[in-house]
């Protein structure tokens, strides 16, 4: 897979108009776009038409968290949506991922159009030691991602979420196929915002990451053109 194949730009926006300049400003250098609850919330599936009309990979980002009946329901019809990989929260339950997944098959095979990928979301990459240890667990955070990811790949996830901190033990346990996506990415010296688990994008990739989901450090760049150059240098350099 190429680096601008593995780079996913987070459409962090509440607007169509800023969706648009953004896709048009980066052009040709980025072919996947992430659209997570504030853009979908805010516009919700006009997004997604507009990005395969620029014949751009969609990744819709809305991590179903519910019981296995709602999410598989729900799934079915973000599936007709034509995205090319969507998500649930591992914390659902194994139960709730099998029904995902059942849900996503069943409807791309009635459509007969190809079936997204469907990963779980296992720690979020905002969640520190302290907090994960506050909400009352005694396990280990990263072993806990590890756990999950074993979890979701036997119930038939394509994949997970992880932060970069964890990739090369999942792809350890995992194997290869199995898609890390990992945000949390901060190239060296940009701000960390409200991020904890982070790793530079060479990092990520030397870790095992398939996909990194990379937002405000292009997004909220002076020049988000030259922001995405530089990562994708910085990708290619360890590729
Ligand atoms: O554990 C997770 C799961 C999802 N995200 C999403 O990724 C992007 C990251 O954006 P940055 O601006 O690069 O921090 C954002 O859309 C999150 O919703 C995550 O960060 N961590």
């Amino acid at each position: 897979m190429s680096c601008d194949q593995r780079l996913i730009v987070a459409l962090d926006v509440h607007n169509m108009e800023t969706v648009q300049q953004l896709v048009e400003q980066l052009g040709d250098s980025v072919s996947y776009y992430k659209v997570g609850m504030e853009l979908f919330y805010s516009v919700g599936s006009q997004v997604i038409t507009y990005l395969r009309q620029q014949n751009k990979d969609i990744f819709l980002d809305l991590k179903l968290h519910d019981i296995p009946n709602t999410v598989g329901q729900g799934l079915a019809t973000l599936t007709q949506l034509g995205a090319t990989m969507l998500n649930v929260h591992a914390s659902g339950g194994f139960a709730m991922m099998q029904a995902a997944a059942r849900a996503v098959k069943n409807k791309a095979d009635e459509m007969q159009v190809q079936r997204p990928k469907l990963i779980a979301v296992t720690i979020l990459t905002s969640m520190n030691a302290d907090e994960w240890s506050a909400l009352g667990y005694n396990v280990d955070l990263s072993q806990q991602v590890i756990h999950l990811s074993q979890l979701a790949q036997k119930a038939g996830m394509d994949g997970v979420v992880a932060s970069p901190q964890e990739a090369a033990q999942i792809q350890a346990v995992c194997g290869n196929e199995f898609i890390i996506v990992t945000p949390g990415i901060r190239p060296s010296g940009a701000a960390i915002d409200d991020q904890s688990r982070i790793a530079t994008p060479a990092r990520a990739l030397k870790n095992g990451a398939h996909h990194l989901v990379i937002g405000r450090p292009i997004t909220a760049a002076a020049n988000p053109r030259q922001a995405v150059k530089d990562i994708l240098q910085e990708m290619r350099e360890r590729a």
